[in-house]
């Protein structure tokens, strides 16, 4: 029995909250144990309301028996400060051209404010998260990005330097599995070390798709701020093979930023993660809907 209120109770109300729950029962069973890698992406952090909401799910997720693992990104506050401190970025192919000076303040946003600010956010609803970022134990081994372009004028093939951008190599999940195993959730900061301890700057949507990779994860949920891959009728596209992402590639159907996050998911559900899904972090409860009903808001890419 619930303690007695003074306050007028609202039947329906309250039937409606228990109907919520017994339709969960099934989405809970399914996902006991399960590891649900969260992407975080810097822009669906704008609102505070939002954001809390969103450290809410991942602590309801948690104490429900679930082991949420967040990477969180953090471009727009990476410019924020950089605005602050009058330095110029630039981009290539979506990533941050990132020198010597730059790493220094990409380290101190992404794995200082932002990582303290996210784990604050679950910590504050209840489920105990710890920040850390790629370079903690070892855990995100990185080595510098290859990448070359085709000239223009001369047609030839030309390496680019991204300077302190890298590409993962190799995760040590023991650090995740000694926080999960402790009770605690992991918050990922998207910062690897290179075999001479160098800082490298990864894309935070490469750093989930790899973790999740390694750890086998049932669900790598990506949280961007639109509402999943759109067909050529700017319709939601539900759900996706591995083939059928490349065909959506090759048509000109998925275009710019979307082509690198979908090929993160393609390569995550190659190395064994059960289902990637790309979806919109702006819409309350995003996790939740996306776990707990059947259809789910996002688009779900598989084998
Ligand atoms: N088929 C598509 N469906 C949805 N978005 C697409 C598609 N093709 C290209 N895009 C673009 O990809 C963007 C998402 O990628 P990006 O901005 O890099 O995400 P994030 O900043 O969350 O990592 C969308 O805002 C949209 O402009
Ligand atoms: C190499 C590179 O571009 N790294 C990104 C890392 C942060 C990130 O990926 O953040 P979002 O997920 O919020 O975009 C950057 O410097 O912005």
């Amino acid at each position: 029995m619930s303690e007695p209120s003074t306050q007028a109770i609202d039947i329906a109300a309250a039937t409606q909250q228990a109907e919520v729950l017994a339709h969960a029962l099934p989405f809970l069973r399914r996902y006991a144990g399960a590891t649900v890698v969260v992407k975080y992406g810097g822009h669906a952090m704008g609102e505070e309301h939002l954001a809390q909401q969103f450290g809410n799910d991942i602590a309801l997720l948690k104490q429900v028996g679930i082991n949420p693992v967040v990477v969180h990104g953090g471009g727009p506050q990476i410019n924020a400060m950089l605005n602050r401190l009058k330095i110029q970025s630039t981009f290539v192919d979506g990533l941050r051209v990132t020198d010597a000076a730059m790493v220094e303040v990409v380290e101190m946003v992404l794995a200082g404010t932002v990582n303290k600010y996210v784990a604050g956010l679950i910590t504050r609803a209840g489920a105990l998260a710890v920040g850390i970022c790629g370079k903690d134990g070892a855990m995100i081994r990185a080595r510098k990005l290859a990448r070359t372009a085709k000239d223009p004028d001369s047609n030839i093939e030309k390496v680019l330097d991204l300077g302190f951008v890298g590409e993962p190599i190799g995760v040590d999940v023991r650090v995740i599995h000694a926080l999960t195993g402790g009770g605690l959730v992991p918050v990922i900061a998207p910062v690897g070390v290179g075999a001479d301890g160098e800082t490298y700057n990864i894309n935070a949507d490469t750093v989930a798709a790899a973790v999740a990779g390694a750890l086998n994860a049932t669900r790598l949920l990506m949280l961007t701020d639109v509402s999943g891959v759109l067909d050529k009728e700017k319709k939601l596209i539900q759900s996706m093979s591995l083939h059928e992402v490349q065909e959506r590639i090759e048509d000109g159907t998925i275009t710019g930023g979307m082509i690198p996050k979908v090929e993160n998911c393609v390569e995550a559900v190659r190395q064994g993660v059960k289902g990637a899904v790309i979806l919109d972090g702006r819409v309350p409860h995003a996790c939740l809907l996306e776990l707990f009903t059947e259809a789910g808001p996002g688009t779900l890419i598989r084998r």
